[in-house]
């Protein structure tokens, strides 16, 4: 990594003696002009985590440090005034009664040496494409246009680094798709870094750079978003990010013995495993179309779920389903007999086969 931006070592925020933390030792960097995305259920102590690097939370253990500078540990707190740090929520908490202008200006409300508020202000409105909203009160806005008055107001002071709470959760889907991509060109274009928080999968692995998938006050991996998700390390990951086929195998080496016959393995292991593969890791065949049904596994067609682009079956073979997802060439019908096969390897999981029941 180049120089991180933002280290946060073995952060542990407990709100009461019993229980679990709400944030359980969480470790992460940020590089410099990148989107990482903390991405997990709800409840599972992302805000938290935010309000412990924004100030807003003292630490009851580890660590904040941005660039060379200790933002928190156990001696020390800057408050969240002074850390540098711009915060976009996923309420806008705009002022109902003051322009877009005013609105923005209202970030920089702790700069009081600052000779020219308004032109810095202007200046991040049109970083937001809203230069010509200044005079508007923001009800005169479409959700998509608040949220940007709102990131230009955490803009407008020049943060080192931005932290968005499910920034785009009040938005509906099309805007927030649009809105999304528009915020990570605004970011990518000025070199700014961000975390973000959120518990919607697709916006974590298309928004951020890096995504940190956390679970119960911890993060249970850090990766790209082709690692998380084509790589899961665990059960958990696995089913957080989409859907998977899970199979109970047997392996020996590089490959294993799976219920869809033998597969290699992306990852020597030995012994009973659990193994994942995304359904368009696998593939279907019309029966006269395998001549050599080696490496591949019979069954029926249960249902389909057209898409346009894609569709999704649903198989069955022996006493199990598999879903299989393929581009719309290749197109069956509920009862049709296929050969289902594998093509890529199986994704070995750390997590015990015995998770399998109890992995929530
Ligand atoms: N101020 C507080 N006092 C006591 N417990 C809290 C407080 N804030 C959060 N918690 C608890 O800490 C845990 C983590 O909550 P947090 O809001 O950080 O999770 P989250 O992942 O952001 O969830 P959501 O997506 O629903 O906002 C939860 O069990 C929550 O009830």
């Amino acid at each position: 990594m180049t120089d991180p931006i933002l280290t946060v070592d073995g952060i542990t925020k407990s709100y009461t003696a019993e229980g679990p933390p709400a944030v359980d030792q969480v470790s992460f960097q940020v590089a410099d002009g990148e989107i990482l995305a903390v991405l997990g259920p709800s409840g599972c102590g992302k805000t938290t985590m935010l309000r412990c690097i924004a100030g807003f939370e003292r630490l009851s253990a580890g660590s904040v440090e941005m660039r060379d500078r200790i933002l928190a540990n156990r001696h020390t707190h800057v408050p969240a005034e002074r850390r540098g740090i711009g915060l976009v929520f996923q309420d806008y908490a705009l002022f109902p009664h003051l322009s877009v202008l005013k609105n923005v200006m209202f970030g920089l409300r702790y700069h009081t040496d600052l000779p020219d508020k308004e032109g810095r202000a202007r200046k991040a409105l049109q970083m937001v494409g809203l230069q010509g909203y200044a005079d508007r009160t923001p009800h005169h806005l479409s959700g998509g246009q608040q949220q940007r008055v709102a990131l230009a107001r955490a803009l407008a002071p020049k943060p080192e680094l931005l932290l968005l709470d499910e920034p785009f959760s009040n938005l509906d889907a099309l805007l927030r798709q649009t809105t999304r991509q528009e915020v990570r060109t605004l970011l990518k274009d000025n070199g700014l870094s961000a975390v973000l928080v959120t518990h919607d999968q697709e916006e974590a692995l298309s928004f951020a750079d890096r995504v940190a998938v956390m679970r119960r006050g911890r993060i249970e991996q850090v990766g790209t978003p082709e690692e998380v998700y084509y790589q899961p390390r665990t059960l958990f990951v696995a089913q957080f990010l989409g859907r998977t086929n899970l199979l109970m195998s047997d392996a020996d080496g590089t490959e294993a013995d799976t219920p869809i016959g033998r597969l290699p393995l992306n990852r020597p292991a030995s012994g009973r495993v659990l193994v994942s593969l995304r359904p368009e890791h696998l593939t279907l065949a019309a029966p006269q179309n395998v001549p050599d049904p080696d490496g591949c596994t019979p069954g029926t067609v249960i249902d389909r779920a057209f898409k346009g682009h894609d569709i999704t079956y649903r198989v069955a073979c022996d006493s199990s389903e598999y879903l299989v997802h393929t581009s719309n060439r290749f197109s069956f019908q509920p009862g049709d007999d296929v050969y289902i096969r594998p093509l890529e390897p199986g994704v070995v999981l750390e997590s015990s086969p015995a998770e399998l029941n109890t992995s929530a």
